[in-house]
């Protein structure tokens, strides 16, 4: 299993400083989408320049202006952004052909897909697919757990690459080491914790039980 670390609510400065005190224990960075919106593409430009070694993943979560911000993004040095499951087909579909002419990837966010969306999705070739629950599901709803349901086995096959985001704790790891999720995309347990190095040191840890994905 891939970590891979979300940077979202700081500055590029601390977002740089604390990417560095866990760099050794993650996979993969994600710029968050408030990164984006509050410093724009330098906030990519700058991950990648001070981190060219890792995978770099831009959370533009992309609606709409595909062709634009696949640009924008895998220029400015990303290797994979997002776009989102509920977007028109043509949108999901134009940042794919986009990724492949730069050599790169996408990832599909479910949030809020229906099931029967999520299975069409997952038709998409070379795609990586996000099962995610929000900020404000967990912050505003008390969303904190995974159920089985979005996680159920036969659902995330060997050939389907998945990943899993929104407020994933070191307790509830395991859960989806064991529903065979490849990538666990994890934010504030490590950005908010008093010793993040530590805590990245036990995400990593728990992590280790499962396979790790080439780039
Ligand atoms: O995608 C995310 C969210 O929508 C905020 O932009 C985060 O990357 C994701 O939620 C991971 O962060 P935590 O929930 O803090 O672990």
């Amino acid at each position: 299993m891939n970590i891979q670390l979300a940077l979202d609510r700081l500055t590029i400065p601390e977002a740089i400083r604390l990417t560095r005190l866990v760099e050794s224990d993650i996979d993969w960075i994600e710029v968050g989408t408030s990164l984006i919106k509050e410093f724009g593409m330098d906030s990519v430009r700058e991950m990648k320049n001070a981190f060219p070694h890792k995978t770099i993943l831009a959370d533009t979560k992309t609606t709409d202006n595909a062709k634009y911000e696949a640009e924008i993004s895998f220029t400015a040095g990303a290797d994979i952004i997002t776009v989102m499951g509920t977007a028109p087909l043509i949108t999901i579909e134009t940042c794919m052909e986009m990724a492949r002419s730069y050599k790169k990837r996408v990832m599909i966010d479910f949030l809020n897909t229906s099931r029967e969306q999520q299975e069409s999705l997952l038709a998409i070739e070379g795609a990586i697919f996000c099962l995610h629950i929000s900020k404000d599901e967990q912050e505003l709803m008390g969303e904190r757990a995974w159920k089985n349901n979005q996680t159920a086995a036969g659902y995330l096959t060997a050939k389907h690459t998945i990943a899993a985001a929104g407020g994933i704790t070191l307790d509830s790891l395991p859960q989806l080491l064991a529903s065979g999720i490849d990538i666990a995309i994890i934010g504030s347990a490590i950005t908010k914790a008093d010793n993040p190095s530590n805590v990245a040191k036990q995400f990593r840890k728990l992590a280790k039980g499962g396979a790790f994905i080439n780039e």
